[in-house]
């Protein structure tokens, strides 16, 4: 167990799952701050099983323990990806919501999302915590559960749920040599063997990449969070400053000296194209604001 700025609190490791060991664990708990979860895009639909046992059903085991023993608080490690695609506008039919992504045009390099009205190219847009949940792979729709569970929980037992919905996170001590981490961890991992950054798609997919220490801060901030007994509220944690992944393979690669970064064409159908949140509502509720900016973090990642 870790303090926000490394220090070891002591405790100790154990499953999300083993109701017997929480029950060890939360008499005398005012507040549990959730993180443990099976992240990632996942290979394949082999994936769904542990996605649900380790997210979905760990998150209900916790809840359950929690209300066994009257814990009237939890922070809760969502995502952005429960949005799926982010907010997209097309010039004649303003907001619209893409639809699941074609292998036809995937395949042809047509990466951008179109009005599913008209087939017309769309602007992105910033998308707010009260947009409507789309998640679009195993990963996605487990967070969703997670936040849904919460609040059922929170409705049960007069609790209050603050859910961090995390961009990007990178940072020092992310998983190495594992398909189950975000991009950032993959590329780090290509470059430390002396292998390209295989960057998918063309390379011009947006994302807010927000650092560790700055999550950690809002997990802190959240810990008091402004939420009525019952409910759970949602807070975007991003750095409000999208970049591309293409930009970011970049910064990894000229922090190390190479190689540089291969634009591959490859793609995910699980993946979205942009999605760019905004950080107001954290700002103004929790008063957390980033403050690792992207060169610096990516210079102090790269040679984590
Ligand atoms: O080797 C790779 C892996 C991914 N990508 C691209 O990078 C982008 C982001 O990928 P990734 O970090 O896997 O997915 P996101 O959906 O953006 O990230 C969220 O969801 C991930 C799982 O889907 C979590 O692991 C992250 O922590 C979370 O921020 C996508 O366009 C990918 O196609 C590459 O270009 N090369």
């Amino acid at each position: 167990m870790c303090g926000a700025d490394g220090w070891d609190v002591g405790g100790r490791r154990a499953d999300v799952r083993d109701a017997d060991v929480l029950d060890r664990l939360l008499p005398g708990v005012d507040v549990v701050v959730h993180q443990a979860a099976k992240v990632g895009l996942g290979v394949d639909v082999a994936d769904l099983p542990e996605y649900a046992s380790v997210n979905v059903y760990g998150t209900a085991v916790l809840l359950a323990a929690m209300a066994r023993h009257g814990v009237g608080r939890l922070v809760l490690a969502s995502s952005m990806v429960i949005y799926g695609e982010g907010r997209y506008a097309c010039a004649a039919h303003g907001q619209v919501r893409p639809g699941p992504r074609s292998v036809h045009d995937l395949e042809q390099g047509r990466f951008e999302p179109v009005c599913p009205r008209c087939g017309e190219s769309l602007r992105w847009a910033v998308i707010e915590e009260d947009a409507p949940a789309d998640p679009r792979n195993a990963y996605a729709t487990s967070k969703l559960a997670q936040e849904h569970l919460a609040a059922n929980w929170a409705r049960e037992t007069g609790g209050r749920v603050a859910a961090l919905r995390y961009h990007n996170v990178y940072g020092p001590r992310m998983p190495r040599d594992t398909p189950y981490a975000g991009v950032a961890a993959i590329f780090r991992s290509e470059l430390a063997a002396g292998r390209a950054p295989r960057v998918f798609e063309d390379g011009r997919q947006l994302r807010d990449f927000v650092h560790v220490r700055d999550v950690a801060r809002a997990n802190l901030a959240a810990l008091s969070a402004p939420v009525p007994p019952g409910e759970l509220r949602a807070w975007n944690i991003a750095s409000g400053t999208p970049h591309t992944v293409g930009e970011m393979a970049q910064a990894l690669a000229a922090e190390r000296g190479g190689p540089s970064p291969r634009v591959t064409g490859e793609y995910r159908l699980g993946d979205v194209r942009h999605i760019v949140a905004s950080p107001r509502r954290a700002e103004a509720e929790l008063g957390f604001r980033a403050e690792i900016g992207f060169e610096v973090g990516m210079k102090e990642f790269a040679r984590s």
